[in-house]
Parts: structure tokens; C-alpha cells; sequence
């Protein structure tokens, strides 16, 4: 791609606002962590981890996706880790020029050496901050119900996020095998978050059809939705979609990779773009998905031929889709419009 464009991306204003903690381990993370904890590693001291954390091409649905986090698990057991892993996650937003990141992940994943939900998000919390402190971009967290694990268990995953709610948790969201466990399994999780009004977000229309799009929005209270790119196969639900000003949380690079669609000649964000559909693009895992949020701007201009303009305009939905409130919100706002001016893209 032509040189000057690809700097141009670079200097955008960006947001990312669907990027799993566990998904954008730095592989040399992993190692340290890996001495520092006492584990055994898969290769020497000078072999490559990449192999292990990320997709390859021939990935062919999003389970085989998924079973890229059974490695990174066991090494993020610990408050160190944790805190480590969301500052360098802030950091690598930052590097993309992000201004402001919400950083999902399932505390329960992280339970197994002692800590509780409680902890694990208070942690990353803490990792959070240092990391706004230290490369100064705003960072929240989205905590995750794991669609597999029992709905008591989820239940508690949402007492433990309402502990946190405006003091870095900004939302909850259910994850994991979508074609699996439909949502309607959590409705009462996703009941109790609405009594506690902590917004929700729901992975939908991604492994699944798109009439769990529909039933994360009309039951489970869903206030975005994490890929949706298979709406495309029920008009009705884009309408509901665009009704309800519902933003997707779009992922390109790993909708591609899991085969949530074909290929980027059927990747619908234009024509969502075209018939009404609020869309933000977002790089779901860093790691996993070998991506930044550069890639993802460099591939919408290169496979889907977006514009400058409407690359900036994609900064400006994920600003206003943010789960940030009132006065926060609007400073994000205004952040992203003057960085455009700067950039003579004012929208
Ligand atoms: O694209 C996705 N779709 C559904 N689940 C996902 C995706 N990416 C990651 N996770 C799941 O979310 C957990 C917590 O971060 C990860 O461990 C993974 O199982
Ligand atoms: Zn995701």
C-alpha cells in the first residue's frame, strides 16, 4: 500500500473498544512470566512463542480460535501478571495511537491459583491505571461471563463487577463458544447486571446466527454487540439493529480468521455503513489475531477501500459508542475531533 497512507492511518486517532486481555499477551511477556513463576515453556530460551499464541491461516472456526487461550491461561494466575499484562496491553494501544482502550477479560479464567474474581479484576484494574499513567491514553475495563461456565457462576462474575462499576469497570459481556451455549442460557446473569444498570455488551452474530443478535438486544439488555457481522443474513435484525442504535463492536482481521465471514470481498462493514448501521472497528486479540489497530485501519483502505475520511469517521462511532458516561465521554469526543482538525479531517 502506498506509503503516505500508511502514515497517515498511523496518525489517526483511534479507539479500541473489543480487545481481550488474554488475547494480546506479548510473547516475551510470557517467557518472563514463565521464569519468574517456575513453568515450564514449550521451547528454549531462544525459541519462538509466537507459534503457540497466535492463529494461523488455516484456522477454520472460532473453537480452534479459541483453544489459542488454553497457553497464555496458566501463566496469568497471579496479581503481578495481571497488572503486567494490562499495562503492556494500555502501552501497545498507545503505540497504535489510541486514546482510549476497554480492555475485556473473565476473571474466572484467572482464579485458579487463589485469586478471586474480586482480585483478578481489581488487578488488572491497578495494571490499567499504571498504564494511563505511563504512555497517558485513558484505559477501562469490560468484564467477561464465560458462555460455558454454569449461570451461578456467572452470577457472581456480576456481584463482583458491580464492586468495581465506575471505579474501572465500565460493562460486563459474555464470551467463549457462541455456536456452543446460545445467550438465552445467561438471560437471569444478564438480568441481574440491568438491576445493577451496569451497561452490557454481548459477542453475538459471530459463531452464532443472527438471532442471537436479536436475543442479546430484546432479553439480555445488550447495548452494543461484539462483531454482529452476521446480521447480514436476517434483514429484520439489521433493522432492529439500526432501530435500537446499536453499535457493533466490528473485528475484521479475526472475523476473517475464524470464518465469521468468507473473505474480505463478502466483509460487510460497508454496507452496514451504507444502510444506517453504527460500526466501530476494534482489534478483538492483539496477539492472537497478530493484529494492531493500524492493521485493521490499513486492511478496511486496502480489501474495503475506505477513505482517510472515513477511517476517522470509524474513530469518531467508537467515541461515541464508549461505555465512558457524561463528562468523560464528551472530553473523548472532543479529544478525537481535534486530533482530526489537526489532521485537516474535521467531520
Ligand atoms: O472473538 C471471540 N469470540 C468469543 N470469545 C472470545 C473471542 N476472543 C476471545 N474470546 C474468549 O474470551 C475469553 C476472555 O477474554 C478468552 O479466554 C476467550 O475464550
Ligand atoms: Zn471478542
Amino acid at each position: 500500500m502506498n506509503q503516505a497512507l500508511l502514515e497517515q492511518i498511523k496518525r489517526l486517532p483511534k479507539i479500541d473498544l473489543h480487545v481481550h486481555l488474554d488475547g494480546s499477551v506479548k510473547p516475551d511477556t510470557i517467557r518472563e512470566l514463565a521464569e519468574a513463576q517456575g513453568k515450564a515453556l514449550p521451547v528454549g530460551a531462544e525459541g519462538d512463542l509466537t507459534p503457540w499464541m497466535q492463529i494461523d491461516e488455516n484456522c477454520t472456526s472460532l473453537v480452534e480460535y479459541l483453544s489459542k487461550f488454553d497457553f497464555v491461561l496458566p501463566f496469568m494466575q497471579t496479581a503481578e501478571a495481571l497488572e503486567r499484562i494490562a499495562q503492556e496491553v494500555v502501552q501497545q494501544a498507545a503505540e497504535a495511537h489510541c486514546l482510549y482502550v476497554e480492555v475485556r477479560f473473565a476473571p474466572m479464567l484467572h482464579t485458579l491459583e487463589g485469586l478471586t474474581a474480586s482480585d483478578a479484576i481489581r488487578h488488572t484494574i491497578a495494571g490499567l491505571r499504571a498504564g494511563e499513567h505511563l504512555f497517558g491514553i485513558k484505559a477501562r475495563v469490560i468484564v467477561i461471563c464465560m458462555r460455558h461456565d454454569s449461570v451461578e457462576k456467572n452470577l457472581e462474575v456480576i456481584e463482583a463487577a458491580k464492586e468495581y462499576y465506575d471505579q474501572g469497570v465500565v460493562a460486563v459481556d459474555l464470551a467463549g463458544d457462541e455456536a456452543g451455549f446460545p445467550p438465552q442460557i445467561h438471560r437471569s446473569v444478564f438480568g441481574l447486571a440491568s438491576s445493577y444498570e451496569l451497561p452490557i455488551t454481548i459477542h453475538a452474530g459471530e459463531a452464532g446466527g443472527s438471532d442471537n443478535v436479536r436475543e442479546s438486544i430484546t432479553r439480555l439488555g445488550a447495548r452494543r454487540i461484539g462483531h454482529g457481522v452476521r446480521i447480514t443474513e436476517d434483514p429484520t435484525v439489521i433493522e432492529l439493529v439500526k432501530a435500537t442504535r446499536t453499535p457493533l463492536e466490528m473485528c475484521p482481521v479475526s472475523n476473517i480468521q475464524t470464518k465469521a465471514v468468507s473473505g474480505w470481498d463478502t466483509y460487510p462493514i460497508r454496507s452496514f455503513m451504507e444502510q444506517g448501521v453504527i460500526v466501530t472497528v476494534n482489534t478483538d486479540n492483539m496477539t492472537v489475531s497478530g493484529t494492531t489497530m493500524n492493521l485493521e485501519y490499513e486492511m478496511l483502505a486496502e480489501h474495503c477501500g475506505f477513505t482517510l475520511k472515513e477511517l476517522a469517521q470509524l474513530a469518531m462511532n467508537s467515541a461515541e459508542a464508549a461505555f465512558l458516561l457524561g463528562e468523560e465521554k464528551e472530553e473523548l469526543k472532543e479529544a478525537v475531533q481535534s486530533a482530526l482538525n489537526q489532521l485537516d479531517l474535521s467531520l
